[in-house]
């Protein structure tokens, strides 16, 4: 473990600073309390996300933890002014210390692709590392909420969901793939070809994160994309495939890392909100679903001091978007399939 006098040194100060404050401000203070865990946090994901998580100030606890770097990741963070306490944790024999007692994992670790790669192949290799990680969390912090971005999501988070059920923990409520990315590109997109402020952009994104899985639903944008059926397919095909535009233009050094980061963050923001008792955003996640036959599906969700506390469902679709759900159920099926048999 790294960081243990600076880490002293911090929460003296913070005693001190509470013993000053009303009691309104001690119950205020109780309430930002969370301990995060990021493992997988000396990776290209793990840095930035770490960071943006810096900032959130229901943190008050951030655990990193990797195979490598984590000492001088760890420090560095630790010199960011903010309350936020950093702990760091290295190596297979670390983890199960990395996620005791979080209140949410986010699991980042493991191999991204390169050029000519599909998400699909990075499964063996990264369903290991969630095995062992899901594993961990399962024995040390059962009801932490688990947020995986680690790909292939759709064949990976299924694949959790068997562990946590060996382990006799699973709460469908708590488990979740992070498709974040989707929707934030797809408002990206959409509010750069209409020259609006991608913030203005609401649009469901549902299915799944790999190809056609990936179903932005146009058809109930706000404001409504009144363009060609053409230009609608032009804008789906670049949200489906944007991931490749990241792979392609890092030239084999990996596939993104900002936007997911910033994605990641904005996911785990809303999760601890909904923790805290305060009305979330609404964010799609691929979650333990009965809406479709693919037994698991994201569809835009808000959250509670539970996890998921109600799955907004699948929006009207158009005829088009309707073929295109077919397509992305049978190809998710086919994935889940894969990570419970794999189990
Ligand atoms: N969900 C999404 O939208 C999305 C977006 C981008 C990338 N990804 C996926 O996220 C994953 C990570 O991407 P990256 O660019 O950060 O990769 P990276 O190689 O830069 O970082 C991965 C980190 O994981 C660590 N790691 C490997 N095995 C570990 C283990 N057993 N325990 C702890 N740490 C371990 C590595 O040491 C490394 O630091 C990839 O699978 C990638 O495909 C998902
Ligand atoms: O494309 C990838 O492999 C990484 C990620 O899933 C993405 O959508 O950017």
């Amino acid at each position: 473990m790294f960081g243990g006098q600076i880490r002293s040194s911090l929460l003296a100060s913070r005693h001190i600073c509470w013993a000053g404050l009303s009691p309104l401000a001690c119950r205020l203070q109780v309430r930002r309390n969370f301990k995060v865990s990021v493992v997988g946090a000396a990776g290209g994901i793990g840095q930035p996300l770490s960071l943006l998580l810096m900032y959130n100030s229901m943190i008050t606890e951030l655990v990193l933890h990797d195979l490598v770097n984590v000492k001088g990741v760890s420090a560095d963070l630790s010199h960011v002014s903010t309350a936020t306490d950093v702990k760091g944790f290295q190596g297979p024999e670390q983890l199960e210390k990395a996620v005791r007692g979080a209140d949410l994992v986010i699991i980042t670790a493991g191999m991204g692709r390169g050029p000519g790669m599909t998400r699909e192949q990075l499964f063996e290799i990264n369903a290991k590392i969630i095995i062992q990680t899901v594993n961990a969390i399962a024995k040390n912090s059962a009801h932490a909420l688990i947020a995986i971005v680690t790909n292939p999501i759709n064949t990976l988070v299924p694949m959790a969901a068997e562990v946590l059920k060996r382990n006799q923990v699973f709460d469908p409520n708590r488990l979740f793939g992070v498709t974040t990315l989707d929707c934030v590109r797809a408002e990206r997109f959409i509010g750069n070809y209409f020259n609006i402020d991608p913030k203005e952009v609401k649009v469901p994104v549902i299915g799944g994160h790999s190809g056609i899985t990936i179903m932005p639903i146009l058809s109930q944008c706000k404001p409504a994309v009144n363009a060609d059926e053409e230009c609608i397919a032009a804008l789906v095909q670049r949200i489906q495939m944007a991931g490749d535009e990241i792979v392609l233009a890092k030239e084999g050094k990996g596939s993104a890392t900002l936007s997911i980061a910033y994605a990641t963050n904005r996911f785990a923001d809303a999760l601890l909100k909904g923790l805290k008792g305060d009305k979330t955003p609404i964010e799609s996640a691929y979650v333990q679903s009965d809406l479709t036959e693919a037994c698991f599906f994201a569809t835009p969700l808000s959250f509670g001091p539970k996890g998921i506390e109600e799955n907004h469902g699948i929006p009207e679709l158009n005829d088009v978007e309707k073929l295109a759900l077919e397509s992305a159920v049978s190809d998710l099926k086919k994935s889940i399939e894969k990570g419970i048999s794999y189990v």
